[in-house]
């Protein structure tokens, strides 16, 4: 089958040039048989406003042509009339007729058995336009494409349309007849003969006008056919040169004025002249929006190879095409759209040599991994897609167009006769939209949580496809086979969409054999069904080439395929009916919801894991500081204790050590010792201590606190011990001590020792308390760094100030044991030289032992008795410290010693001499004045007469010693 021959005038050869179109419509009939050529413009003219925003700048304007600039013969017109009647046959709607039929050029050559003579009264039939057009309305019908636009509304004078926006370039030299079947035998636009016969075409205009054709009003707006003209190689601006062209832009109009030409009406026909932006913002903008709002929508390049259709897809840098300008409407739109949320997933496939390959799946470094055979599935609601076909979801139009990119890389092209990059292979973008309605969100998380509540999802899919071109044979073998899948699949496309017209009793699409449409026998076929069969909105740019060069017989082969491509895009704008309906929006999440939902759900469900990990995280976590805290807290108590116990256990030590020392001087050994001496000799009774004389100032290393305000001091030369000198015991009274207190009531050394021990105990306490507050001034120091610096200052200070009292408190306590270490040292001192000892001492008013090494510091002083005649030997209890020479006796004598020094100290805090502090401790009591210094004397003295001077005592025990060990000195 092909396309009808059109009825030429016998007397035009078929290679000679065109006659000129007629000016008037009137002149139609005396059309001059001589071929003249079409006259155009020189340059672009100024299309007046009042024609319609869609004019090319380039094109030549009505006024222009009606004032006889480009001269159109009625031949030309003639042509034009006849080739219309050639166009395939759109179906029958009585909607779309806007037309008067009675002006309709088919309609002409259809009375006229497609003789032109005939058809040219008919056109003076035509309604025009207050200018006197004819309109040809390819829809009247809102458009969903175009928003109720008509698709498109060409002014079209029938004897004027020639001369109006005329665009004219020479026909090929010796262009022969078009006829189908002179066509090139691969032309995949080529019909069978008998097409025509069966149901001529008619051509779009008129297929729109149709009472029958179209399928009602709501959906030819749906398809948007579109032609675009490229500019030849040279540059050369084609709109201005004469020739068998005619492209008028403004009118959505190309007419061929060659042999089986005619005009064609389109919803777009782009000149030259029109960038990438024109192209787009006409063909696809509207689409690419509806495919936001629901609507599947195909976009796609078809035309002979080299004529600009990947130009029109890609675009340039500079010249972004309709990919790239789609993409960044989809996000407009996004942006804009703020009551739904969307998804977008992107997938890119190429038919090669009738294979699919995912040009999205091969490797970036262009490594060949075998893919998985892409097969073409069906389904009742996706329609047939590409299994398995990578996706990928994209959030930004950069990342979109990156994935193309990287799509495009993968894609084969190669260098052919006719472009040196050319696609070899039909590339498939498809952009899955899913959106789905946002409930407007609080601020509450309760509202924010209803705001991710699922209303339907909506999946909707934007295909934008750039075919490979049309080509003729070529030399290279590899591009001949490339070439033969190329235009096979094309015919086939050709042929699906020639047949489209022809409907079952149930409205499905079926050839003239009533079979089914051969969607199957090609890849392409196969994947643009959902589009052809009418559920997708669909765009069709075709491209051409209209200024031909070379060799006469390449470019009247250039003509041929130029028409086959006009008459395929006339046929497209006839035949394809979109029924395209908004997708519904599918609730719930099961095979058939989109990803959105899906993610939707998935996002749901793990957010409800997360918030239970959450909950038990956080119920862990609070256990585990729990733990932590308890950890904690149990550590720092041990700590405490810790620290305690040792400061305990330093203390006690210090404390055992002192009471070693004290206990040297009321040790069992001496005390027992004293004791048979007292109840041999019953001079160290209780009733004798009083005998000791009057008060000795006896250096002592007890605390402040405590025997800091003793009168007399004990203090031992500091070069004796080491001079192993006799010990030169000078007794010492302090100025403003009364020499007679111990003397009236001394305390018992044992009450001393307890009131040491109860001193140390307090100190200890005191000790312990300190450090515990530094360690928390240190802690709570460490934690309130942030807190503030001076704070932290004062606290360091306040903690400074503890310390240092608490240093000084040991300080004493050292002291205090240094003293006592010395005064057993004394002891010993003065057990080796018992005579001298007690020779040189010379009790006065106190006693003054000079403790080697620490005659200098500030000693406290203890004051006792002043021995008494009635104590034996006038010792003093310091010379009971004495060591003794045998080991045991020597530790009695201590002990002796020390529990009466204890006694002693007992006795004086009861005669009032030692108070008894609230720790346990003893010190002097407040300074008394000078006549209850008197008083207190009178009353002391009495009381020694009680208590045994210690003189006695230690006399007692050197004798009780010396009888036991007759060597010992006496
Ligand atoms: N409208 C135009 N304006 C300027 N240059 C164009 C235009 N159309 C196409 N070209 C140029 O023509 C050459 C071929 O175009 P393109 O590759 O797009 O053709 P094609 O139809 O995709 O060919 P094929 O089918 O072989 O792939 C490119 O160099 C392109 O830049």
């Amino acid at each position: 089958m092909s396309l009808p021959v059109l009825s030429r005038p016998a007397a035009d050869p078929p290679t000679s040039a065109l006659p000129p179109i007629p000016q008037s419509r009137h002149g139609r009939k005396s059309l001059p048989q001589t071929p003249s050529r079409l006259k155009t413009p020189s340059r672009p003219l100024a299309i007046p406003s009042s024609q319609g925003v869609s004019s090319t700048p380039e094109l030549p304007t009505l006024k222009n042509i009606q004032n006889g600039r480009t001269g159109l013969s009625t031949v030309q017109t003639l042509r034009k009339a006849v080739s219309i009647g050639q166009f395939p046959q759109p179906p029958e709607s009585p909607t779309s007729a806007t037309f008067a039929p009675s002006a309709s050029p088919r309609k002409r050559t259809s009375e006229a058995g497609h003789s032109s003579a005939s058809t040219t009264p008919k056109l003076k039939k035509a309604p025009r336009h207050s200018d006197g057009s004819a309109l040809y309305r390819m829809s009247d019908t809102p458009s969903l494409l175009n928003a109720g636009v008509s698709s498109s509304a060409v002014p079209l004078v029938d004897n004027k349309r020639a001369s109006d926006g005329l665009s004219s370039v020479p026909s090929p030299p010796q262009s022969r007849s078009s006829s189908a079947n002179g066509s090139y035998s691969t032309n995949a636009t080529t019909i069978e003969e008998g097409d025509d016969d069966r149901g001529r075409p008619k051509d779009a205009a008129e297929e729109l006008q149709s009472p029958k054709g179209g399928k009602g009003k709501e959906h030819k707006g749906n398809v948007i056919v579109s032609v675009r003209v490229r500019p030849d190689s040279s540059g050369h601006d084609q709109s201005t040169t004469e020739g068998e062209w005619m492209v008028d832009g403004r009118r959505s109009l190309i007419a061929y004025r060659g042999k089986e030409g005619g005009d064609y009406l389109y919803d777009n026909v782009f000149g030259t002249y029109d960038d990438n932006a024109r192209v787009y913002d006409s063909a696809a903008k509207r689409l690419v929006r509806r495919v936001m709002e629901g609507y599947h929508g195909t976009v796609f390049a078809y035309g002979m190879t080299g004529t600009g259709k990947t130009f029109s897809m890609q675009g340039t840098t500079t010249n972004s095409g309709i990919i790239p300008r789609a993409i960044t409407d989809i996000f407009s739109y996004i942006r804009e759209t703020p009551q739904r949320e969307f998804l977008l997933r992107v997938s890119y496939l190429e038919i090669y040599n009738e294979k699919i390959n995912d040009l999205l799946a091969t490797p970036a470094n262009g490594g060949s991994t075998p893919q998985e055979e892409i097969k073409l599935r069906e389904d009742s609601r996706r329609g047939v897609y590409a299994s398995p076909l990578k996706e990928e979801i994209v959030q930004s139009p950069t990342q979109l167009l990156r994935v193309i990119h990287r799509g495009d890389i993968a894609r084969r092209t190669g260098s052919t006769q006719w472009n040196a990059r050319s696609s070899r292979s039909h590339a498939v973008v498809q952009i899955v939209v899913e959106s789905r309605e946002r409930v407007a969100s609080g601020s509450s998380p309760e509202s924010k949580r209803v705001g991710m509540l699922p209303s339907g999802v909506r999946v909707s899919t934007l295909s934008l496809i750039d075919l490979a071109g049309s080509e003729r044979a070529a030399d290279d073998k590899e591009r001949q086979k490339e070439g033969a899948h190329i235009n096979k699949s094309l015919l086939t496309l050709g042929t699906v969409i020639s047949k489209l017209t022809s409907k079952d009793k149930n409205g499905n699409p079926i050839d003239k054999d009533g079979k089914h449409l051969p969607y199957r026998d090609s890849k392409l076929t196969r994947l643009l069904q959902p589009a052809l069969s009418g559920s997708s909105l669909v765009s069709i740019l075709c491209t051409i080439q209209i200024g031909a060069s070379g060799p006469s017989t390449a470019a009247t082969t250039h003509t041929m395929e130029t028409l086959n491509t006009l008459k395929f895009a006339a046929r497209a704008k006839n035949n394809i009916v979109s029924h395209a309906k908004k997708a519904t929006e599918e609730v719930g999440s099961g095979v058939n919801a989109g990803l959105l939902e899906r993610y939707r759900s998935e996002i749901a469900t793990l957010r409800s894991q997360l918030e239970v990990q959450k909950k038990s995280a956080d119920a862990k976590e609070e256990k585990v500081e729990e733990v932590q805290l308890e950890r904690e807290a149990a550590n720092r108590h041990e700590e405490q204790m810790l620290e305690m116990q040792l400061a305990r256990t330093a203390l006690k030590e210090r404390i055992e050590h002192l009471n070693r020392l004290i206990l040297c001087s009321k040790s069992t050994g001496v005390n027992s010792g004293m004791t048979s001496a007292l109840g041999n000799h019953g001079r160290l009774s209780t009733g004798t201590m009083g005998d000791i004389g009057p008060t000795r100032s006896v250096r002592s290393s007890a605390s402040h606190s405590t025997l800091g305000t003793l009168g007399p001091t004990v203090s031992r030369h500091p070069s004796m011990a080491s001079m192993g000198a006799t010990p030169t015991f000078s007794p010492v009274v302090d100025d403003d001590e009364d020499p007679g207190e111990l003397g009236d009531g001394m305390a018992s050394l044992q009450a001393q020792n307890r009131a040491l021990q109860a001193d140390l105990q307090d100190k200890n306490r005191y000790i312990a308390t300190l450090e515990k507050r530094l360690l928390q001034a240190r802690r709570s120091s460490h934690s309130r760094t942030s807190m503030g610096f001076s704070r932290a200052m004062q606290d360091d200070a306040d903690t400074q100030k503890q310390l240092d009292e608490k240093d000084a408190a040991i300080a004493d306590l050292q002291k205090t044991v240094a003293a006592l270490r010395s005064a057993v040292r004394q002891r010993s001192i003065a057990d080796m030289t018992p005579e001298s000892s007690s020779a040189e001492f010379k009790p006065k008013k106190g006693l003054h032992i000079q403790l080697d090494g620490e005659a200098s510091e500030p000693v406290r002083s203890v004051s006792l008795p002043e021995p008494t005649k009635s104590s034996p030997g006038g010792l003093s209890p310091l010379t009971l410290l004495l060591p003794q020479k045998n080991g045991d006796k020597k530790r009695r004598s201590v002990d002796e010693m020390s529990k009466m020094l204890d006694e002693m100290i007992q006795d004086k805090v009861e005669s009032g001499h030692l108070v008894k502090g609230k720790s346990g401790s003893v010190r002097v009591p407040p300074r008394s004045t000078s006549s209850q210094r008197r008083h207190s004397r009178r009353a002391s003295s009495a009381h020694t007469e009680s208590v045994p001077p210690l003189n006695n005592m230690i006399s007692a025990i050197r004798e009780r010693d010396s009888m036991e060990e007759p060597v010992s000195a006496t």
